[in-house]
């Protein structure tokens, strides 16, 4: 169902934290309907903030929010349009916190009014499409790393978001639990953003990335051109340098791409 063209749209926002470091000024950004997009920037650039922005975890200065064609003024807004964002936070701990698994992905649908019957229906058809059968009766705090990871997807899809924002979802994890969620997202009939430093993730999960820099989107552009180091580029053997970092001479085919710690357009190649 698309009732708006946008999910997000952010107009020009600023925020800084109370120690009066500005993190965003200006800050425009969009995300529309149906648009499975990764965001990658450095260490410290705001993108966990932004991530906090749009689940009104943290109230911009100024500028405007709209979700879903809704403008978000009040933490009331916000707790309304919740159920309808689905956050997975940077740290599985933050997520679960319930004795079982179940319960843990029951909680959302009987917040979302569900009885005690259909939550626990809704989690276990949660579970299952997950590939988690057999995980419900598993003790939450328990869990591995991945397991805390995969569940506390389940948590967030058990409420049938409308969009998916991920924190750095694959952070420890190992090559078969990035697989598996590799392939949950890549089931998924939904928008979603992710933080990741990854590339190769990003470039097998999202169709389109951002780039951030201090507080700012400097780059956008196709996923199928985020690589790590060893590729060739499908057209072109015109060797280039990625703005300023010495050497790192390869064929290409000029378009605007990313490559491990950095992004670059080929406005700035020299
Ligand atoms: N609670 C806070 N109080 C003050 N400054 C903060 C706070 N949280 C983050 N910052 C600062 O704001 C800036 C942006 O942080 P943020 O966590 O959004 O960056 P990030 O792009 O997500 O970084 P990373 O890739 O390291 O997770 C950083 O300089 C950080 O030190």
């Amino acid at each position: 169902m698309e009732s708006h063209p946008h999910i997000f749209e952010i107009q020009d926002i600023s925020f800084s934290y109370p120690d009066g470091k500005t993190v965003l000024e200006n800050f425009s950004f969009h995300l529309h309907y149906g648009q499975k997009a990764g965001l990658i920037g450095h260490n410290g650039s705001g993108k966990t903030t932004l991530l906090h922005l749009l689940m009104g975890l943290l109230t911009p200065t100024a500028g405007s929010i709209r979700i879903l064609g809704e403008k978000m003024e009040s933490e009331k807004d916000f707790k309304k349009m919740r159920p309808k964002l689905g956050f997975v936070f940077q740290n599985a701990d933050d997520q679960l916190f319930s004795p079982t698994v179940l319960e843990d992905v029951a909680f959302g649908p009987l917040n979302l009014g569900k009885s005690p019957k259909e939550a626990k229906e809704i989690a276990l058809q949660t579970l299952e499409s997950l590939d988690l059968n057999g995980f419900e009766k598993r003790i939450s705090y328990k869990l591995s790393g991945g397991e805390k990871k995969l569940v506390s997807i389940a948590t967030v899809l058990a409420m049938d978001p409308e969009v998916l924002l991920l924190d750095e979802p694959t952070t420890g994890l190992d090559m078969d639990t990035r697989e598996h969620i590799i392939q949950i997202l890549n089931k998924l009939d939904k928008s979603f953003l992710i933080v990741s430093h990854e590339y190769d993730f990003l470039a097998r999960t999202t169709r389109d990335f951002f780039g951030m820099q201090k507080g700012k989107i400097m780059y956008y552009g196709d996923s199928s051109a985020l690589h790590t180091h060893t590729h060739i580029h499908p057209l072109g053997e015109t060797p280039h340098r990625h703005n300023g970092i010495a050497a790192q001479e390869h064929p290409h085919d000029g378009h605007d791409h990313a490559h491990e710690g950095h992004v670059h357009t080929h406005e700035d190649d020299q």
